[in-house]
């Protein structure tokens, strides 16, 4: 397989971000001929076909939305395997097939289907399917885990139109347009709270990525009242549109609070205000089995008291429901493991083209955003991004040769002149982030206890950005002695 490489990191704008590109998944209408299938299913009424048997159970599932569905409706992954073995077309390998199907549903749900073909040389296989409810909307329903949605257990949204939510706000304004969404700064009527809306339009998305806002969604739901990331007030979402009421982090990005102190913190105040929040946050992600996979100073955020909030989490995954193997995020940001990963088309096209299933490709794990971290942490000291490369070829150079050449991240320190402002422990604490293996990178949690950590948090230094120092520290922990800890 040969995958087309990710736009460069270097510009730090927002068409930096790689691994969104390509058109609209088109999904064919369905093929008369693949609902002649021989094999039987359980608990379905006899003489239905399958394919109307299928039809009528998915179209239930979404309509009904964690309703519980009565017994003779369940069609199980196990059923889907024999509709999708036994089809009398068979593409190479038996088992792939796609269909279009339509729903009155306006439910969001992006879903693969993993089969396991008994008639092929495959192992694994993997079967798409596609719903268009109503106006085109794009869904797709995990039949190998149905349970989840038979059982209620599924996140039920209220769905509001458009123009109630919008409606409750008032001065509108434009403040940035990126590469997914525009970020709306408003006031609500009522309350007078102040809110940043994020506003996605699903024209400009690839269908193939609508399911990442229901995603993003339910990730701002979860995160509700946890520290370090940006609160939800409000969601909406349609067809066309999705509107998402978050908290407006008047304290701007971390590339403001960098240019406000002439382009680089001091170490103090870089692990008080960024590095020990956003370990507490990243650990919490990980902990709650969620991948960012977008980290990035663009996506660390401060509130009007200089509190840390990460945003967007359009390119998240979540373990166990989504496969960690496309390539997502920005280039200058990417962990080695990521670089030269597929983009999410490039999986699609390569499992419908190849009958490849998406557990046929290598994972990565959620160390990729302990990487970004130490990358954000050396340019939030230094001013400068550590590794900058046009493609993605030469990005996975540079990152072998800077950490495999003697001295590391220390010759690049010394390249720029920057070595002696930064202490021991803050370039120990770097050096054990920025390892190309990923099994080698400490978590969030063991980092939270790093030397550089813990001393810089003890100090009796300003909180928030108040009185910056520009002194570095060195702690009385060696970081040898949390190196043997963590091992
Ligand atoms: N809650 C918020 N309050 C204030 N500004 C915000 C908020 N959320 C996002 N922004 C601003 O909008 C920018 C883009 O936000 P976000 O990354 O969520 O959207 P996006 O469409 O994914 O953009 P991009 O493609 O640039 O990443 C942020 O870098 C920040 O400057």
């Amino acid at each position: 397989m040969k995958f087309s490489g990710p736009k460069s990191g270097r510009k730090r704008d927002r068409d930096a971000a790689v691994g969104y590109g390509g058109g609209a998944v088109t999904h064919p209408a369905p093929s008369p001929t693949n609902s002649s299938s021989s094999a039987s299913v359980n608990s379905r009424p006899q003489g239905r076909g399958l394919r109307e048997a299928f039809l009528s159970w998915l179209h239930r599932l979404v309509a009904g939305r964690g309703r519980k569905v009565s017994a003779t409706e369940q069609l199980t992954s196990h059923n889907i395997e024999q509709l999708s073995v036994s089809s009398a077309q068979e593409p190479p390998y038996g088992a792939r097939q796609r269909f279009s199907l339509r729903s009155n549903s306006d439910s969001i749900c992006s879903y693969r289907v993993s089969t396991q073909s008994r008639d092929s040389a495959v192992s694994k296989s993997s079967t798409d399917f596609y719903f268009r409810g109503g106006n085109s909307r794009r869904a797709a329903l995990d039949l190998s885990d149905g349970s989840q949605y038979l059982s209620g257990a599924a996140p039920v949204r209220e769905v509001r139109s458009n123009t109630s939510i919008i409606s409750a706000y008032t001065l509108f304004r434009t403040t940035h347009r990126g590469s997914h969404a525009k970020i709306m700064k408003a006031r609500h009527k009522r309350t007078h709270e102040r809110v940043a809306l994020k506003v996605y339009n699903k024209e400009q998305i690839a269908a193939i990525l609508w399911q990442n806002i229901s995603k993003e969604i339910r990730i701002l739901t979860m995160a509700n009242g946890v520290n370090g990331i940006v609160q939800m007030s409000d969601s909406f979402e349609d067809d066309n549109q999705a509107v998402v009421a978050l908290e407006d982090c008047m304290g701007g990005t971390l590339i403001s609070q960098m240019a406000q102190k002439g382009g680089q913190l001091s170490e103090r105040t870089c692990v008080k205000t960024v590095v020990k929040p956003l370990l507490e946050a990243l650990a919490w992600f990980h902990s709650s089995g969620i991948v960012l996979r977008d980290l990035k100073p663009e996506h660390i955020m401060f509130d009007s008291t200089g509190k840390l909030r990460l945003v967007d989490f359009f390119s998240a995954a979540i373990v166990g429901e989504d496969s960690l193997v496309s390539r997502e995020g920005t280039l200058a940001y990417m962990a080695p493991e990521m670089v030269n990963r597929p983009t999410p088309e490039e999986v699609f096209n390569e499992v419908i083209g190849n009958g490849l299933s998406e557990a046929d490709f290598p994972a990565y794990t959620e160390k990729v955003d302990i990487w970004s971290l130490g990358v954000i942490i050396f340019e939030a000291l230094t001013g400068r991004q550590p590794f900058l490369a046009e493609t993605a070829e030469d990005m996975r150079d540079m990152q072998d040769k800077t950490l495999a050449s003697h001295g590391g991240l220390r010759t690049s320190l010394d390249s720029i002149k920057m070595r002696e402002y930064m202490s021991p422990c803050a370039l120990d604490f770097l050096t054990s982030v920025m390892r190309i293996d990923p099994d080698e990178r400490p978590s969030a949690e063991e980092l939270l206890d790093h030397p550089w950590v813990m001393s810089a948090c003890k100090a009796p230094t300003p909180t928030g950005w108040g009185q910056d120092s520009t002194e570095s520290f060195v702690s009385t922990t060696t970081s040898r002695q949390w190196a043997a800890r963590v091992r």
